[in-house]
């Protein structure tokens, strides 16, 4: 079983893999890809390939539609670099307020004997200010945008907001401070800093354009940890341009950014500590060897958790169209096998179901003969065959 590795995947997680008697980027047909930030929209998947783990939350690099229609299951990594992104968030916006990238490099050209005496003479040109008493807006409040709502608060912010879609477990979580609006307008005509941490998707290009930009205050702060394409940089451009917006804090630099005063710019680093990389690589390392060899599901973005303890000596793994009947189908194939089922589990997600089916047969041309017949169905998406 080969394993085929994108990025700098933490070794904790790699090892996991090779623990579990997996290679490591051997063959040209792999079970499995683990990954970071790699793009694959473009990739042809090979024959053998059942599933992608993405070591990070975003999956925008990922063909997660093509995958589903191939049987291929992809994984992410919720909440395990949420820490760094909130900390690299709250850091980001110091730095603005305080001028700490100007200050830095000027107390980097003083020289002599006097430079204390330097210093205090020349502190006033970076006078900030601080972020307590200060409106955030919050869009997205997931994994990450829930721990920056918390802090923000925890550091005596007043915190507003949104996202209409958030999961009841996410909506616990969030400091009961916080308030909750159900327009984003609102943000953009109070917030003085605003921050968004929601999924890139073909809906949401330019989640922040002009029309949004407009509405802000002059002093806006903008972040964007998230995703290039959520904002539309050349009205971020024309806005500070325009001193109608202050600053604009990003992970995502390009050339139009670059050598403004006005921007603070990250090589994409929101997910880049050892504490991040290590939790995701290992939350991707588990999940991916865990469907590969039990066929359980955890945290996948395509398909519904699935979980059954396999008892018996053969599983069934059935990625199939979630249409009426093909249970039936599924069942009366087995029995025509004469195979007795043991254990049988079945969930959907839209148009998607996967299925679970453990019995005891071993006899491997018995084995081989169905799976052919039931990978001929065409709702069929996916069939694989586990032995304990
Ligand atoms: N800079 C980095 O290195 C880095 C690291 C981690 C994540 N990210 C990015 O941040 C994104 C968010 O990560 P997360 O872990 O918080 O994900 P998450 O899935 O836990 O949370 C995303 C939240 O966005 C909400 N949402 C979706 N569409 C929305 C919309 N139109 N308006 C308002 N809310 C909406 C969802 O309901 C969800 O609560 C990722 O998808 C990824 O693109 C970047
Ligand atoms: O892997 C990375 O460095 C970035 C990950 C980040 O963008 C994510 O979506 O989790």
């Amino acid at each position: 079983m080969d394993i085929r590795v994108y990025n700098k995947i933490a070794d904790e997680g790699l090892d996991i893999l090779k623990n579990k008697g997996f290679t490591l980027n051997e063959t040209n047909n792999p079970e499995g890809i683990i990954l970071r930030s790699e793009e694959l929209n473009d990739l042809e998947f090979n024959d053998n390939l059942v599933a992608i783990a993405r070591a990070g939350a975003g999956v925008n690099n990922i063909p997660i539609q093509r995958a589903i229609e191939n049987g291929i299951v992809v994984f992410n990594t919720p909440g395990a670099n949420a820490n760094a992104v909130n900390e690299l968030v709250f850091t980001s916006m110091v730095m603005a307020i305080r001028h700490m990238r100007f200050a830095n490099q000027w107390v980097h050209t003083l020289v002599g004997e006097d430079i204390p005496k330097q210093v205090e003479a020349g502190k006033k040109q970076f006078k900030g200010s601080e972020i307590k008493g200060k409106t955030i807006g919050v869009i997205g409040l997931g994994s990450i945008g829930h721990m920056v709502g918390n802090t923000a608060v925890k550091l005596g912010m007043h915190v507003l907001g949104y996202d209409p879609y958030i999961k009841e477990e996410a909506a616990y979580r969030l400091d009961p401070q916080i308030q909750r609006v159900t327009d984003v307008q609102t943000i953009y005509q109070e917030a003085d800093f605003i921050t968004i941490h929601v999924p890139y998707t073909q809906d949401n290009h330019h989640f922040i354009d002009k029309k949004a930009i407009d509405l802000m205050k002059k002093e806006t702060i903008l972040l964007n940890f998230s995703r290039a394409e959520l904002i539309d940089v050349a009205s971020v451009i024309a806005a500070l341009d325009n001193k109608n917006l202050r600053y604009y804090l990003t992970d995502f630099p390009e050339e139009a950014l670059m050598n403004r005063s006005d921007c603070l710019l990250f090589p994409h680093l929101g997910a880049s500590t050892d504490e991040a990389e290590k939790i995701s690589a290992q939350m991707a390392a588990n999940q991916l060897s865990d469907f590969i060899l039990t066929g359980n599901i955890r945290y996948s973005v395509n398909f519904p958790n699935v979980q059954m303890d396999m008892e018996t000596a053969c599983r069934l793994v059935i990625v199939n169209r979630n249409i009426p009947n093909m249970i039936t189908l599924l069942v009366t194939e087995l029995g025509e096998h004469q195979i007795n089922i043991v254990h049988l589990t079945n969930k959907s997600r839209g148009d998607y179901a996967y299925t679970l089916i453990d019995f005891d047969e071993q006899d491997p041309q018995v084995l081989q003969e169905l799976k052919e017949k039931i990978d001929a169905n065409e709702n069929i998406l996916s069939a694989r065959l586990i032995r304990k």
